[in-house]
């Protein structure tokens, strides 16, 4: 027995491919040595595909949603987006005690410094395991501010290890760490991060209760998204 999906996450699955082969066609930009007629000829072709894309288009990316199992989603994310082609993307897993991480394989596409990583993609990918850290707490919150330590060079085309976990938290502000390291623990980018929970977020206030955060913003279907 089969279990069909249902239209929109067929479309939305499909839109996970195409994204993948985006970045590998990305990649392959960045890589190619072919000549300028080749070049050319496979524009050409690209603004054909890109013609056939935008004959039926959204305004805005794909949104912060629920996906059918009720577990909270954002596909068209610039760090973890299956669906963004710019993201990694970032598979972030949880600890249970806490704290978030995530294997990272960054790409020649991602080149700052001779065979190194750009310092604003390592910030990217830390902006967002931070953020994922404080949410994980259950304070979900935006950037205020984020400090970056560049220690060491970060290699592309092998696997680094980015982890973050939250400090401290005092009414709508929450503190985290976190770093970019080889798998042996070699440290090689560090970052803090303040994040705040806008007030919106906030639940409402029962008499004799202090303000509490939601883990996100205001919830669209009924629930907060889940942790
Ligand atoms: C993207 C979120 C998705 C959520 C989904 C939830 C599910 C989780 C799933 C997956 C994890 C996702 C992880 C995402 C990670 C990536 C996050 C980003 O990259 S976010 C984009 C960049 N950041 C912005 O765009 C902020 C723009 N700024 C603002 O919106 C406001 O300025 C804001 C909310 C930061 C503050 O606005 P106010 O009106 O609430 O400010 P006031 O009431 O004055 O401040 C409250 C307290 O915070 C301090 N504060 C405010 N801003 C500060 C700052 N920039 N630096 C230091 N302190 C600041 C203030 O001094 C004040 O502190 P005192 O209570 O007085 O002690």
């Amino acid at each position: 027995m089969t279990i069909e999906l249902a239209n929109g996450e067929a479309q939305l699955a499909a839109l996970a491919v195409l994204s993948q082969q985006t970045r590998e066609l990305m990649d392959a930009v960045v890589l190619t040595d072919v000549d300028e007629t080749e070049i050319a000829a496979v524009t050409a072709e690209l603004v054909a595909l890109t013609e056939r894309l935008r004959a039926v288009r959204r305004d805005t990316a794909l949104p912060h949603e629920f996906a059918p199992d009720g577990t909270f989603r954002h596909l068209g994310n610039a760090v973890t987006g299956a669906c963004n082609p710019h993201a990694l993307p970032l598979e972030v897993e949880r600890s249970p005690e806490g704290g978030s991480r995530a294997d990272v394989n960054f790409r020649p596409a991602h080149e700052g410094p001779p065979a190194g990583v750009h310092g604003g993609v390592s910030a990217m990918i830390l902006d967002h395991l931070l953020g994922d850290a404080v949410a994980a707490s259950g304070r979900g919150g935006v950037t205020g501010t984020l400090t970056i330590r560049y220690r060491q060079r970060v290699p592309y085309g092998e696997r680094v290890v980015a982890t973050a976990n939250v400090t401290r938290s005092e009414g709508r502000k929450t503190w985290a760490d976190g770093s970019i390291a080889l798998p042996d623990g070699t440290p090689l980018v560090e970052a803090t991060g303040l994040f705040v929970t806008p007030e919106m977020w906030m639940r409402p206030v029962e008499p004799g209760q202090q303000p509490a955060p939601v883990n996100g913003p205001p919830p669209t279907r009924g629930a907060t998204p889940a942790q």
